[in-house]
């Protein structure tokens, strides 16, 4: 689904990723961990598109991302859902026209049935009218998980997506990953967090990807 091969990133400080060699089945689960400043998010940059990599190949969904027109970046990115380190919300509008935002951009009318069901599944159900500024960390972190698979990606990317959420919450949104992957999702998350990464591995078969030297490696049982 997407695949890295020999991949190296710089941006012009010197090498920050090198030989990166690794294949994101359809349906796999992955974590991503490493140090900060390690290149976690840089990662995620290269996986959909938004950085090109200085050597080596991307292939997201069996093309090169390299070869790739604007339009097909564009069509590309509408497979993929983002959940990003730093939500941004358009602080006017209400919570519901936030998340069904992706659909407006590209010309869709979703169907509302669908957007009050995604609302509800993520435990937004009463807070459609709401106005981001009033959301608490938690109910922005599952909004913006629920604007990143209103297009019905096949992938879901997610950069720290439990960064500032107390423990609960956390496991809120981990659920909420890991029903998505049971749909046939693939399913890639950035976090330092182990103890996440440790009860995740309870619920699902994920492997985890660690950052060290500039190699992503997969880790072994010693997290
Ligand atoms: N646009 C940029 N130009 C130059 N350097 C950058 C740029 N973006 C990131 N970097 C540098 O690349 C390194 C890796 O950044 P990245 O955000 O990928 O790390 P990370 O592992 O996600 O970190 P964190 O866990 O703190 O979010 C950092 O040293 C950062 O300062």
């Amino acid at each position: 689904m997407i695949a890295f091969d020999n991949v190296a990133y710089n941006y012009g400080g010197g090498e920050l990723l090198s030989e990166v060699s690794l294949r994101l089945a359809p349906g796999s689960f992955h974590f991503l961990t490493g140090p900060s400043g390690a290149g976690k998010t840089t990662f995620l940059k290269l996986a959909y598109a938004e950085l090109l990599p200085t050597a080596g190949r991307v292939t997201i969904f069996d093309r090169e991302v390299r070869g790739l027109t604007r339009d097909d970046v564009a069509l590309t990115r509408r497979r993929i859902g983002v959940v990003h380190q730093d939500v941004q919300f358009l602080d006017h509008l209400p919570l519901a026209a936030n998340v069904a935002m992706p659909l407006m951009v590209s010309g869709r009318t979703g169907d509302p049935r669908d957007l009050t069901d995604l609302l509800q599944w993520v435990g937004l159900g009463q807070l459609g009218d709401a106005l981001p500024p009033q959301l608490s960390g938690g109910e922005r972190q599952r909004a913006a998980l629920a604007r990143a698979v209103i297009m019905g990606p096949d992938v879901i990317l997610a950069d720290e997506p439990t960064g500032n959420l107390d423990w609960e919450m956390s496991l809120r949104l981990l659920t909420l990953l890991v029903e998505l992957n049971k749909m046939g999702k693939t399913i890639l998350v950035a976090t330092h967090d182990l103890n996440l990464i440790r009860t995740a591995k309870n619920q699902v078969a994920a492997r985890v990807l660690r950052i060290r030297n500039r190699r992503i490696q997969l880790a072994g049982a010693d997290l």
